[in-house]
């Protein structure tokens, strides 16, 4: 992330990933304050073993893109909302990358879906991790079924007269 103070926001990608066993680090780098540290982690990240890089940042949110023109690796882009703008300038900043360096873009301020997504990435080589995924999938699925049958039931429909 870019700065420790997108932290709350990017726990969301934390969380899943630990909830899903999968390894992960958490880093401090930006393009803006420390762009050759920032340089350096992209470019051995792969060497390093790393997979998938979830970047998030805000406002002028260059760190993911300028992750990924010195990474091979797939980089996810995490909008993180500010104060001024909500976020869409963190999303324009994130999303409209030039045609050769692809960064994969969330919603804002939806780092949840970012670390998912890395994790859906870890899986084409990790059937275990697959198996965990469609779990947590089949959960979803039955929790948005037991709404649907609750709402049903507090707003019962009018008979249907077919006749
Ligand atoms: N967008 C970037 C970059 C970058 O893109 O390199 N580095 C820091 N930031 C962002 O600045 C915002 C404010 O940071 P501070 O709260 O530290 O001032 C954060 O959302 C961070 O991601």
């Amino acid at each position: 992330m870019g700065s420790d103070t997108d932290l709350e926001v990017m726990r969301g990608a934390i969380d899943i990933l630990d909830e899903l066993g999968v390894a992960r680090e958490v880093r401090v780098l930006s393009a803006h304050r420390r762009p050759f540290d920032m340089l350096g982690y992209a470019r051995d990240a792969a060497w390093r073993g790393l997979e998938t890089i979830v970047a998030g940042a805000g406002g002028a949110a260059h760190l993911p893109g300028m992750l990924a023109s010195a990474t091979r690796l797939p980089v996810i882009g995490v909008p993180v909302p500010l104060r001024h703008l909500d976020g869409l300038d963190s999303l324009l900043s994130i999303v409209q990358m030039p045609r050769g360096v692809p960064v994969a873009t969330v919603a804002v301020g939806n780092a949840r879906n970012a670390g998912l997504l890395a994790a859906r990435i870890l899986a084409i080589t990790d059937p275990e991790l697959a198996e965990r995924l469609e779990a947590l999938h089949d959960d979803m699925v039955a929790r948005s079924a037991g709404a649907d049958e609750r709402i049903a039931t507090a707003y019962p429909a009018p008979e249907i007269d077919e006749g």
